[in-house]
């Protein structure tokens, strides 16, 4: 039998099997469907040499879609494109390719696997519930069908379909778009419901091989979040959640942000950027944290200025209190009551402990959380104890090596005459990765690789100098200090006890 023969066979008798499926769905009613049904199956089974497996879009429960029914969309959006006729076109979060081509519901192709030939089949069928509401409730049913010669039934459930689910979940993260989820500007007069997040793609250009610092540092960095992403199976050995947290601190401009873009990057794990200072309370604060997804990364920055752990946050109260006050009497009330609202607003640093073990504990897994701070030591011990914040990282000021990875980013190049004393200057000075990114970029056309160095090497001379005015500046200070404890010895009250007393104390 020819492939045209083929088709159009398969063809017919699908076309038959539905409008067969429509009239009984409609005519005959539910019980001796099931009947009929049951007894059709086992007849047909019993003529036929073809397994048929079935994967619904929804099971168990009824909310949650099916893994295994998105990973076998994914696969056969790829694989169909090609070779199905009806093709159904799908939006795309991605700019280049604003579309995606799938196979289209009832549509069918057939497929070798080792030489073996199989069929998959896309059903939608509409089913009407019982309902005593004015209008008929309907609802969607899709399933993928799966058919093949019941000699290769082995081959197909131990290497196939594995083979299958594993592509499709490879391409649909492979044509995941990162999102960036924001809970800023959402608070405002309203309770819970308004604790939600807003999110916008996250096309954020940094990358590990961008990143300036020290290399060995960032191969650590990278091995950590290669062997936490593929860690599953060692999790569930120890019976540890499969969590990792991160507390990035260094003095601002050495990449801590940069930092968490390139891991979100790298990672292919979406970005929920946690403002603290808009959480209302606890309360919200657990609402948003159980609304993250698993293959995220949750950033709280700046957690010293946020919590009220270091009483800034108190301070801020106090002066928008003050400013309150005098503005008093223009206010308007609706206004003046939000404020009172916001004024609430309150999230303890034993609240967010509890949200994070709550979400460490209670949540699927494969997520991370980061902590930025300019200041560790201020930090609550509580926080950043291991099992909290695994692994601290420090990012500090532009070393040479670091300096190296920024000259090849802004210009291009992987050694320069100037480099050695670039490298010297950078050993006397503090200049940050964003400062020292800043001199080096080209600011017109004619500035050439030379140029940019110059322009680096004056800065970080004046920084030396600069340093070197402030330390000597310091050192007369000191030595003033020290002149006028002496005089004080030799002149006031102590001096004379020790003459009197005869002890030197
Ligand atoms: N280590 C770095 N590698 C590459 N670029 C860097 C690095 N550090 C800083 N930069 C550049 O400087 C800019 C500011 O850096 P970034 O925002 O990451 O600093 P930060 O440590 O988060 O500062 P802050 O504490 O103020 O939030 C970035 O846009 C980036 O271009
Ligand atoms: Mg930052």
């Amino acid at each position: 039998m020819g492939m045209g023969t083929e088709w159009s066979v398969i063809g017919t008798i699908t076309a038959a099997i539905m409008i067969a499926n429509t009239i009984f769905n409609k005519f005959i009613p539910p019980q001796i469907q099931s009947y009929i049904e049951l007894t059709s199956h086992k007849f047909l089974s019993f003529l036929s040499p073809y397994i048929q497996i079935t994967f619904p879009e929804f099971s168990g429960e009824r909310l949650k879609r099916s893994d295994v029914f998105t990973a076998i969309q994914s696969y056969l959006s790829e694989t169909s494109s090609q070779r199905a006729r009806k093709l159904k076109a799908e939006t795309a979060n991605d700019s280049q390719n604003p579309v995606v081509l799938c196979m289209d519901d009832n549509e069918q192709i057939t497929e070798y696997f080792n030489g073996v030939k199989l069929w998959w089949f896309s059903h939608k069928s509409i089913i009407r519930t019982q309902s005593f509401s004015v209008y008929p409730a309907s609802d969607e049913k899709r399933y993928y069908t799966l058919t093949f010669h019941k000699r290769y039934r082995d081959l197909i459930a131990r290497s196939y379909i594995p083979h299958v689910l594993e592509q499709g979940k490879a391409i649909k993260l492979k044509n995941r778009q990162l999102k960036l989820f924001t809970n800023c500007c959402n608070t405002g007069r309203g309770g819970y419901q308004n604790a939600k997040w807003s999110h916008v793609v996250f096309e954020h250009p940094a990358r590990f091989e961008t990143l300036a610092m020290d290399p060995n540092m960032k191969e650590e960095i990278i091995n950590d979040l290669v062997t936490f992403k593929n860690g599953k199976d060692y999790y569930d050995k120890i019976g540890k959640a499969w969590k990792r947290g991160y507390l990035l601190y260094g003095p601002p401009g050495t990449g801590k942000s940069t930092m968490i873009a390139s891991m979100a990057n790298f990672m292919n794990y979406d970005l929920y950027d946690l403002e603290l200072t808009s959480v209302k309370d606890n309360t919200q604060l657990r609402t948003l944290l159980i609304e993250t997804t698993s293959k995220s990364i949750i950033v709280i920055e700046d957690i010293d200025c946020s919590l009220d752990l270091t009483g800034k946050r108190k301070k801020v109260k106090k002066k928008e209190d003050k400013k309150g006050d005098e503005e008093e009497g223009v206010k308007d009330p609706v206004k003046k009551a939000e404020e009172e609202e916001n004024k609430e607003s309150k999230v303890t640093l034993s609240g967010l402990l509890n949200c994070i073990d709550g979400i460490w504990s209670g949540c699927a897994g494969e997520r991370i959380i980061i902590f930025t701070t300019n200041y560790v030591d201020k930090l609550d011990p509580a926080l950043i104890r291991s099992g909290r914040m695994d692994k601290k990282i420090e990012l500090s000021y532009c070393g040479y090596e670091a300096f190296k990875v920024l000259a090849k980013n802004y210009l291009d190049v992987d050694y320069h005459f100037l480099f050695p004393s670039v490298e010297g200057l950078l050993k006397e000075t503090n200049m940050t990765p964003a400062d020292v990114a800043e001199n080096i970029m080209p600011k017109s056309k004619s500035d050439d690789v030379e140029t940019c160095l110059n322009k680096l090497i004056q800065a970080l001379e004046k920084d030396k100098k600069k340093a070197e005015e402030e330390a000597h500046k310091r050192v007369e200070e000191e030595k003033e200090k020290e002149q006028l404890v002496q005089e004080e010895n030799t002149d006031g009250k102590p001096g004379k006890e020790v003459k009197e007393n005869g002890f030197i104390h």
